[in-house]
């Protein structure tokens, strides 16, 4: 008799292909609208699931780990980063967690350096002009940004992404700078011509640009508070396309209010959708609402992602996006 097939909860719509797949293999429970689920709803599903597919907008905590029920085995998140799940209380209880790290690499690169130069080239004030059909044609002080090439890019972070982020500044002729856990090994670093630095006070107060790549732990939580962010040069640009925690946002929004610095772009935020609104009142700030991942490509291969890690733990494997505690 063939093994009865896995019940997997999706959190959220995922887009089409992924879904129809998802049904041809498991026994998939789709959402309906694409709201996020309530906590209730969070809590019913992980005691009704042999797999839950969350997020990055479900918090899967402790708390409602301790309601899943017996036969939860597996969150197979779609998405790179984990910090919205408490993996080691899941590994306690008996319940695997993975990702999709890889696949949201060179999209997410894309987006940084998409911000940088929207910062610096001042885009979004140019378009504003453009939609409100104020533009009086060319002028020869008009626009005036900052020239990326020459400028020193400081990475901090430099894994999968921000080593993708590090090709693209090279090739607009920025300088790489980074600051990481650990020196990436000799070949790494002369392949990105890169310069390392321990210190993430020193690299923060020598950058012009500093772009955040890391990803959100305990130890990374405000990586970027008060006192460092202090540290920048008046001129320098931020650039965050990881994860908001990782900079005080309120001291960010304080110190680019007060000229101490020259402006960001942020892909996100400290509170998810919840955003400073003073930030919004920002000439010198670039908003979008966390779509750094977000490409037609990028999104599917999450989900084949999600597919592979669920086939595999099915077949009595461990899924190969296995999410270690403590190793991210
Ligand atoms: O933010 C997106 C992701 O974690 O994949």
């Amino acid at each position: 008799m063939p093994a009865p097939r896995l019940s997997v909860v999706l959190t959220r719509r995922l887009p089409e292909v992924v879904e129809t797949r998802m049904k041809e293999l498991f026994d998939v429970e789709l959402r309906e609208g694409d709201q996020p689920m309530t906590r209730e709803e969070l809590a019913a599903a992980m005691r009704r699931a042999d797999v839950l597919v969350p997020c990055v907008t479900d918090q899967i905590d402790a708390n409602l780990l301790a309601q899943a029920g017996e036969r939860l085995k597996l969150v197979a998140n779609y998405g790179a980063g984990i910090d919205h799940i408490d993996v080691a209380t899941a590994r306690m209880r008996g319940v695997l967690v993975s990702n999709t790290p890889g696949v949201v690499t060179e999209d997410t690169a894309d987006m940084t350096m998409a911000l940088i130069l929207a910062v610096t080239r001042r885009i979004p004030e140019g378009l504003a002009v453009m939609q409100a059909g104020k533009w009086e044609g060319w002028a020869p002080t008009a626009f005036m940004g900052g020239r990326v090439g020459g400028r020193r890019l400081g990475i901090l972070g430099m894994g999968r992404i921000g080593q993708a982020v590090a090709r693209r500044a090279r090739a607009f002729g920025m300088q790489v700078h980074y600051h990481n856990r650990r020196r990436l090994r000799p070949e790494i670093e002369a392949e990105h011509e890169a310069t390392y630095w321990e210190s993430l006070d020193q690299m923060v107060s020598r950058m012009d640009v500093i772009s955040v790549n890391c990803p959100h732990t305990p130890s990374t939580y405000h990586l970027l508070n008060a006192r460092r962010l202090k540290l920048l040069k008046p001129s320098a640009v931020i650039v965050n396309t990881s994860r908001g925690e990782v900079i005080d946002e309120n001291a960010l929004t304080r110190g680019l209010r007060a000229g101490e610095i020259a402006g960001a772009g942020l892909d996100v935020f400290e509170h998810g959708h919840e955003i400073n609104p003073r930030l919004r009142e920002l000439p010198n700030v670039v908003l979008l609402p966390h779509m750094g991942s977000a490409t037609v490509e990028g999104r599917v291969e999450m989900g084949e992602k999600v597919i592979i890690n669920i086939k595999t733990f099915a077949d009595g494997h461990r899924p190969p996006d296995l999410v270690v505690p403590g190793v991210m």
